[in-house]
């Protein structure tokens, strides 16, 4: 497979197929929506427009980065919603990165969102596809857990079992990864680094997709063998 490794903003044209990477923690925190029994969730291309999708619809939760903030029912730090019930809700997302990164390829024909805990189901959808570009959404593509990820759930699609350690290593030691230990971001559990850092949580893929009026997530499962 052709993989390529782009920021947001070195997008040129519709990929065919996308694979949107934020391990901290837009994507972490969206399998851990569908653990928590979340239908689906819905991305917002502002803080404005979250609200008024949660205004419009009640029944609604909004989800963003940061500290808490009035009508915002949830935060993105995935050590917050592992104890959270989200049975049949859908969640509205808004991140500064993951949601932007998804929300730039919206177009593509396969957009998946990933991270280390949907690694290798991420990596069986990709199975037998020539091309895939991947999204390194943070600091403008550079940022080094979303990397690392992306390259690793490159290598498992033509080699399946492919070790994990050194990418989650690199992972580890990422800028991002401190400023969440260090309580540099908002909103952030003590957990929330490790529960970033951990590979094939979760048995399915995230895809994204445009469900007539919004970029809208659910999980995914894989179709090509095992491994
Ligand atoms: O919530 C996060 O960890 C980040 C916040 S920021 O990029 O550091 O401002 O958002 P995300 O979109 O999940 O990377
Ligand atoms: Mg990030």
């Amino acid at each position: 497979m052709d993989a390529r490794f782009v920021g947001i903003e070195e997008l040129v044209g519709t990929p065919s197929v996308a694979v949107v990477v934020d391990v901290m923690r837009a994507f972490t925190v969206a399998p851990w929506c569908f653990a928590r029994g979340a239908e689906k969730i819905v991305l917002a291309e502002s803080l404005d427009e979250a609200l008024t999708l949660t205004a419009r619809h009640p029944d609604w939760v909004a989800l963003k980065d940061g500290p808490p903030a009035p009508g915002f029912g949830l935060v993105n730090s995935p050590g917050q919603l592992r104890s959270v019930d989200l049975a049949g809700r859908t969640v509205v997302q808004k991140t500064t990165a993951g949601t932007v990164g998804a929300l730039a390829v919206k177009d593509a024909p396969l957009v998946l969102c990933a991270s280390f805990v949907v690694a290798t189901a991420t990596a069986r959808v990709l199975r037998g596809r020539d091309s895939a570009t991947f999204v390194v959404t943070g600091e403008e593509g550079r940022a080094e857990e979303d990397l690392a990820c992306a390259q690793y759930i490159a290598r498992a699609v033509t080699e399946p079992g492919a070790n994990a350690a050194g990418y989650v290593r690199r992972a580890a030691g990422s800028g991002a990864a401190t400023e969440l230990a260090t309580g540099v971001r908002a909103g952030a559990h003590p957990d929330d680094v490790a529960l970033c850092l951990e590979v094939d949580r979760f048995p399915f893929a995230v895809r994204a997709s445009w469900d007539g009026s919004a970029l809208t997530l659910h999980p995914y499962e894989p179709v090509s063998p095992a491994g």
